[in-house]
């Protein structure tokens, strides 16, 4: 078992496989893009769900399941909603040795599976909020390059879908979904993210707005979207006939109430929220997991035993590891102590680090002689010591010190390459400084079409990531924190543009 032996700032891709296997997250299958969730994994995913369901129960929401496979017909139900996507459907044509009369869809998402039921579950304003989540997989046969986590055919998520009487309360909902989507980015995983608007070119076609919290890498200098929350309108309740008899009409006795279409949000985060913590924590020593979302906080192990040691010292030294993993576990912290025989402290700390544990003890007779544990931070180099009696009050706050650094390190990192640009000259170099830029545009679909064409390119000079060359910058968001009022009579960043700009907005290569 060696460590990482491509450093991160080589062959990323290269680097985040060998951290994602090595740190046993994560297996290939003889299925290309379909990918095993090892326990390491499936724990953060499980943390995230305690998380994010503790939100919604408070919301109202109610999980709930509905099937995987989707008639073709009820697909079809939202013309325009599956146009784009066809290409991405997989489907079921036989059952065991008979050919299937009606193919079936695996659901890529369930809208058209979920609304059908709407249809009848909403039979009047008394029925409304309707608020359901599902925990499920989908699958999207995507062409694209799968990458584990980030892009694959198979993925988890949870898709939330709600049912309102009004826009109002609809979009009260979206922003507050978009915050606790941000909260498990910057809470949990320690990722910084920006929240902000799909342009009406970056939008999910069916959506009437869609909100959305950005991410980046500062490894290849990308965005990457980390989670949607979308206002559909009453699109989708006209699609599938989710009407109620209007409350606040007054009608004369025996007339009929004229029907209302409700307002419906839908809101979608999945597995590749792991893949991004991954690419942003993780180091040469493979990953470093944020403490919140660490099955392993603390490991204890125990150094300067050699065949020198006596029986009765060594005996010693393993009963106060027993009492400093006590004492540890009594404070709520997650320990684990590692007493394999045979194996070196040295070979202890690479396995440990590998699986990006936050913090480990070491403990040995010297330690113990002097009253002191020494703590070695996965997040940064060197060590310290902690007095004996203090370890059940300073390891919880060195853990919640580590969290914090994190998150702030790559905050800072995320700040330093967000970067105001104001003329077009300066576009492709800072964009191709690893950076994403926030520009002034006049949010024309064309207009971000041209500017993805035009950048490209590399600028003689430049050195860029190899990678990078074919993508042009796309939209990513209009940022809520606008930077600066737009002036008046500000243009579009894009020359060939000419319009008048509307909003700052953010741009970059992605994911
Ligand atoms: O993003 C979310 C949050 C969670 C619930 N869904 C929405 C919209 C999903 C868009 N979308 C995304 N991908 C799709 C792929 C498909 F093959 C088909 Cl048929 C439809 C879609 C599709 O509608
Ligand atoms: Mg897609």
């Amino acid at each position: 078992l060696i460590g990482i032996t491509e450093p991160k700032d080589g062959d990323l891709s290269e680097w985040y496989q060998q951290v994602i296997l090595k740190g046993d997250m994560l297996e290939f299958t003889d299925i290309p893009g379909c990918y095993i969730y090892q326990p390491a994994s499936y724990r953060i995913w499980e943390f995230i769900q305690d998380f994010f369901n503790e939100r919604i129960r408070k919301m109202g929401v109610k999980n709930c399941y509905f099937p995987l496979f989707i008639s073709e017909a009820n697909l079809q139900r939202e013309k325009d909603h599956i146009e784009g996507f066809a290409a991405e459907v997989a489907w079921v044509t036989e059952g065991g040795k008979s050919k299937l009369e009606k193919r079936l869809a695996v659901r890529p998402t369930s809208e058209t599976a979920m609304y059908s039921f709407y249809s009848k579950r909403i039979r009047s304003h008394r029925d409304l909020p309707l608020k359901m989540n599902q925990w499920n997989n989908v699958v999207r046969w995507e062409f694209k390059h799968a990458v584990p986590f980030l892009r694959s055919r198979e993925f988890l998520w949870q898709e939330g879908h709600t049912a309102h009487l009004t826009e109002e309360e609809a979009g009260k909902e979206v922003m507050e979904i978009l915050d606790h989507y941000a909260s498990i980015y910057e809470d949990l995983l320690a990722v910084p993210v920006v929240k902000g608007q799909k342009t009406k070119n970056e939008q999910f076609p069916g959506a009437y707005y869609t909100k959305t919290i950005e991410g980046y890498i500062p490894a290849v200098g990308r965005g990457i979207q980390a989670a949607t929350s979308h206002c559909l309108g009453q699109h989708f309740a006209k699609m599938f006939d989710i009407t109620i008899e209007d409350p606040k009409q007054d009608v004369k006795e025996g007339e009929k109430r004229n029907k209302i279409h409700v307002w419906q949000n839908s809101w979608g985060f999945t597995t590749r929220s792991i893949g991004v913590m991954v690419l942003i924590h993780g180091d040469n020593k493979g990953l470093v997991i944020p403490p919140r979302v660490a099955e392993v906080q603390v490991v204890i192990v125990p150094v300067g035993v050699t065949a020198k040691t006596s029986a009765e010292a060594k005996e010693k030294l393993y009963n106060e590891i027993e009492g400093l993993r006590t004492v540890l576990e009594d404070a709520s912290v997650r320990v684990e102590t590692d007493m394999r025989e045979g194996y070196s402290p040295g070979y202890k700390f690479n396995d440990w680090e590998l699986k990006g544990v936050p913090l480990r003890l070491e403990f040995g007779p010297k330690d113990s002689q002097n009253g002191v544990v020494t703590t070695s931070r996965r997040d940064k180099d060197g060590k310290d010591t902690i007095p004996i009696p203090d370890v059940a009050k300073k390891v919880p706050e060195l853990l919640e010190t580590i969290q914090k650094d994190m998150f702030n390190k790559a905050a800072d990192e995320y700040a330093a390459h967000r970067k105001i640009v104001r003329q077009w000259s300066d576009f492709v170099p800072t964009l191709n400084d690893k950076n994403v830029l926030l520009v002034p545009h006049c949010l024309g679909g064309p207009c971000e079409d041209q500017i993805k064409d035009d950048s490209k390119g590399n600028i003689e000079g430049q050195e860029v990531d190899a990678r990078a060359p074919s993508m042009g910058a796309k939209s990513l968001c209009i940022p809520h924190d606008q930077p600066e009022p737009i002036a008046e009579g500000t243009k579009c960043i894009n020359p060939k543009c000419g319009q008048n700009a509307e909003k700052w907005v953010m741009f970059g290569r992605s994911y």
